[in-house]
């Protein structure tokens, strides 16, 4: 019976579809897939080689199906997906919790603020990661706006585009209404090094700001020369160029390359003119003349030799500690100071100088072993300050029994300070006399041979000190144009900003131009750094500067400072409690003073050195430790000036 169903079963027609469906299972389980489709096509694959190869293959594949099904790893396999799934669905749903935040830092470090603007009546939305770019470079949003044609820029992404662009001094100098303008028709332009963005002799139709990196501006076509040329004309970032063709109608006058990845905002000339970019430019020009107008220097030239100087640089602004020039003598420009100034700094090389080697020997001589006994009796506060009233810490007494000292020490030991008695890895170290019981031992240490002789290698160090100071007006990197060959100072010199703006022009350009008259003038402009001129007589003579001066200067400025701080050890009594000091970043360990002294003390001694190996310019010098002091052993300020036992409660 047809449909009838049983009390708790299923009907009959059910019943039977599932007793089909079983034996058809037991057949599947006994043949593979597979073979069920040779079966329906068997007299076809019988006839066609290559039909039944095909189904060869489509056998074995099934079989090698079914036994991993039958092993398990099939199951395994779906298993793992299944897991994938559920663990994505779970990470999707912890989305909404502010733990899922924490986890992802992404979220923790780039938040969304959100507000409510009354005025508006509406939520306003400040998405921090559309403002992160990467260290120097252009934002995404401000890339964004820049893709936008000039017409769909809304207000808000003009004067956002405006803020971002104010990282660029040249930017920076125009109006707001300009700087609007601006902002408004900028596109963006990222190449890569070597890329050449101006053709010397093309037609210009753009005016370039520099964002990132830098250009080299050379007088060659493919601009190859900047990668050759040592000392390239280059512009950095705030810069602007390719004004010239614009505002003269003419072709370019310059090739300009990258010397490195860079980024532009570009100004298309029909913008350049119809914001009237061009007058600002004009400016710009017009303070470069009247700056070389009110020069000495220039006053019998002619207007329109002027305006040639004029267009041979630029006015660049350097911020404060920026490096200028690393080597000013050699460098291929003529810097002319318009505003603020410089500082001129040169690398001494300690190690070569035969007053260094012999301060480093006194000292060395001077060691002691351990701290002298200091102060049993203390006086009352009353009495100790009326003392220090009467009596001002003397540093001549300082100094006069210091030398008292290190000649007795000499003395003593039969030595002037040279190391010829020692041997090359054993350096001297005696007590001094107020310690006269104790005998002297050899410390171990590698020693190198310098110019003026062994020095402990430790010891062999370099020191950056400033020699001069330029200023508004002033002129540095005459070097090869106002002297003759003998009377130069070749020695390598730095040039640093302490907040600037130059004209930097090319040195042969500029000795086209100049005349007999200019010449002779520029010999006033000469600086004289300080140098110890050796004359060194073989056939010709030759001259020789070596950094003697700079050497003893830096000495007795070294020996001040550990003086001064050994003194407010003295005075200043040490606090009770540590004063509250806020937690601050840590800065980069270079930047401490500490880790800039060397201190002879640990000579020796395997103490891991706490000063940075800095590379001084391999040209130069040999690979230098730069130091900015240097501590030697000394005995305590209490024992040399008994009277000033207790001198301090001042404080
Ligand atoms: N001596 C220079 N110093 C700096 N920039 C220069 C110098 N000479 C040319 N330029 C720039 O290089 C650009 C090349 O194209 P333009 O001639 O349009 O405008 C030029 C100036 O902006």
């Amino acid at each position: 019976m047809r449909g009838v169903q049983f009390a708790n079963g299923p009907t009959e027609h059910q019943f039977r579809k599932e007793k089909e469906q079983k034996q058809k299972e037991e057949k599947v389980k006994k043949e593979p897939e597979g073979d069920d489709v040779d079966v329906s096509t068997g007299i076809l694959s019988f006839f066609d080689p290559f039909v039944l190869q095909i189904e060869k293959s489509r056998h074995k594949k099934a079989k090698d199906y079914y036994k991993l099904r039958n092993c398990g790893l099939y199951q395994l396999t779906k298993d793992i997906i299944m897991m994938i799934r559920v663990c994505k669905m779970f990470r999707q749903g912890l989305r909404g919790f502010r733990e899922y935040q924490i986890i992802e830092s992404a979220h923790r470090k780039h938040p969304i603020f959100s507000f409510w603007d009354k005025k508006k009546q509406g939520q306003i939305t400040f998405d921090t990661m559309q403002f992160i770019a990467e260290q120097g470079h252009f934002p995404p949003r401000a890339i964004e706006i820049t893709q936008k044609q000039p017409a769909w820029r809304k207000e808000e992404e003009i004067q956002e585009l405006c803020n971002f662009l104010q990282a660029l001094d040249s930017f920076r100098s125009y109006n707001e209404t300009l700087q609007l303008l601006l902002a408004k028709v900028v596109r963006f332009e990222r190449f890569d090094r070597r890329r050449v963005i101006i053709r010397k002799g093309q037609k210009g139709n753009s005016f370039y700001f520099i964002y990132l990196g830098k250009v080299a501006v050379t007088e060659d076509e493919d601009g190859s020369s900047a990668f050759l040329d040592p000392y390239p004309t280059v512009l950095e970032k705030g810069c602007s160029f390719g004004e010239m063709a614009l505002l003269r109608s003419s072709v370019r006058r310059a090739t300009v390359v990258c010397m490195e990845e860079t980024e532009f905002l570009v100004v298309d000339k029909e913008d350049f003119f119809a914001n009237k970019l061009d007058v600002e430019v004009e400016k710009d020009a017009q303070y470069r003349f009247e700056f070389f107008r009110k020069m000495d220097l220039f006053r019998s030239w002619s207007k329109e030799k002027l305006w040639k100087l004029v267009t041979m640089g630029k006015v660049e602004k350097f911020s404060f500690g920026q490096v200028i020039s690393k080597d000013f003598v050699e460098s291929a420009t003529v810097m002319f100071v318009c505003k603020g100034s410089c500082e001129v700094l040169r690398l001494i090389d300690l190690g070569n100088s035969p007053s260094y080697y012999k301060w480093i020997w006194q000292h060395l001589e001077f060691q002691y072993n351990k701290p002298l006994k200091t102060h049993i009796f203390e006086p009352s506060p009353m009495e100790r300050f009326k003392e220090f009233q009467i009596k001002s810490y003397p540093v001549q007494d300082f100094s006069f029994l210091k030398l008292l000292h290190l000649q007795k020490a000499w003395e003593q030991k039969g030595t002037n300070g040279s190391m010829s008695h020692t041997s090359m890895t054993d350096l001297p170290k005696t007590f001094g006399s107020k310690i006269k019981s104790r005998r002297g031992h050899l410390v171990k240490c590698s020693v190198i041979d310098t110019e003026t002789g062994r020095l402990a290698k430790e010891a062999a160090v370099g020191t950056y000190m400033k020699i001069h100071t330029v200023e508004q007006g002033e002129i540095v990197g005459l070097h090869q144009i106002s002297l003759p060959d003998t009377q130069l100072d070749k020695r390598p010199l730095i040039l640093v900003s302490l907040g600037t703006e130059m004209i930097r022009v090319r040195k042969e350009k500029f000795e086209d131009l100049i005349d007999d008259k200019t010449r002779e003038k520029l010999s006033k402009y000469h600086i004289e750094y300080p140098r110890l001129v050796l004359k060194i007589c073989t056939n010709s003579i030759r001259v020789k500067e070596i950094d003697e001066e700079l050497c003893q200067c830096f000495l007795q400025e070294n020996s001040w400072n550990i003086f001064r701080s050994d003194l407010m050890q003295l005075l200043v009594e040490p606090r009770q409690c540590p004063p509250f000091i806020p937690k601050q970043p840590k800065k980069r360990e270079r930047n401490y003073l500490k880790s800039v002294t060397l201190n002879l003390s640990t000579l020796g001694k395997n103490t891991k050195p706490n000063y940075p190996i800095f590379m001084a310019p391999q040209k130069y010098l040999p690979p230098l430790r730069i130091v900015q002091r240097i501590t030697a052993p000394r005995p305590k300020i209490q024992e040399l000036l008994p009277q000033y036992k207790n001198a301090g409660i001042l404080v």
